[in-house]
């Protein structure tokens, strides 16, 4: 059974004069990948961090499996890997993921199994005892996202996971969005990759703080009489 996982009504934010979110609802099913797409400064990370808690909304409300947000208590079913990635610089991948691992009450006999699994799905297994301060920008994302995944939470937010990767690898990450999407998770992308938009279920186009359209994106490719998510982009900035 479908479902919702988080839902935000008739946000409102602003920041001194500036609008930026207007009158924002917007919701995530279980079992539905959604990407988030906008221009740059369009709110996508305040949609995100209000859905959190991170951030409070001037009006409106954020629930999260049904619990008005902040709230701790649905903190477990959460997997987020923020924009910049926050990782402990001085010790090395498999101790930070130890790290996150305990702070997610993951216990220490599954914990080992636990690193090992999500390392595997971003490639990171060959790395797992070099220095985080050693790593490339796209090995730093993959770690960032290896620790959202840890105890495979009922919900995950993604913010640009894919900055700096690989596209081999970039197709295998989604990939295991998919399988877990399949599974019954809830995923919410931001990305600016439109070839990415294409792969999700349902596309939530921001522009200016509005929510303009939000549809799967052969629905908004038909609705636009275009071939493609970054057409439909492109018309959408143009006419509004
Ligand atoms: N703490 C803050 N104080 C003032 N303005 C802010 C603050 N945080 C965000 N903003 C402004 O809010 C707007 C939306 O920012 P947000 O980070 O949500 O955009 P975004 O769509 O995620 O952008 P990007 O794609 O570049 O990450 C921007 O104009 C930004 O400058």
């Amino acid at each position: 059974m479908t479902k919702q996982m988080i839902e935000l009504t008739n946000i409102h934010k602003h920041y001194s004069d500036q609008i930026i979110l207007d009158n924002v609802s917007f919701h995530l099913n279980s079992g539905e990948i959604v990407g988030l797409i906008g221009p740059s400064g369009s709110g996508k990370s305040t949609i995100i961090n209000i859905a959190l808690g991170m951030i409070k909304a001037d009006e409106g409300h954020a629930t999260v499996m049904a619990e008005l947000m902040p709230n701790r208590k649905v903190l477990a079913d959460l997997g987020y890997m923020a924009q910049s990635d926050a990782l402990y610089e001085t010790l090395s991948a498999r101790e930070n993921l130890n790290f996150f691992a305990d702070m997610k009450g993951i216990s220490r006999g599954n914990r080992q199994a636990e690193v090992t699994r999500v390392a595997k799905v971003v490639n990171l297994i060959p790395y797992l005892d070099r220095m985080v301060s050693q790593f490339s920008g796209g090995m730093k994302r993959r770690l960032s996202l290896a620790i959202a995944l840890l105890g495979d939470p009922q919900i995950l937010i993604l913010d640009e996971p894919t900055v700096g990767i690989d596209p081999a690898l970039r197709r295998q990450i989604w990939s295991e969005l998919q399988s877990m999407r399949d599974k019954g998770h809830a995923i919410l992308v931001t990305t600016h990759v439109m070839d990415e938009a294409e792969l999700t279920d349902r596309v939530a186009l921001l522009l200016d703080g509005r929510l303009i359209a939000n549809d799967a994106p052969q629905h908004l490719e038909t609705q636009y009489q275009v071939n493609s998510i970054e057409e439909v982009f492109l018309k959408v900035e143009e006419t509004n």
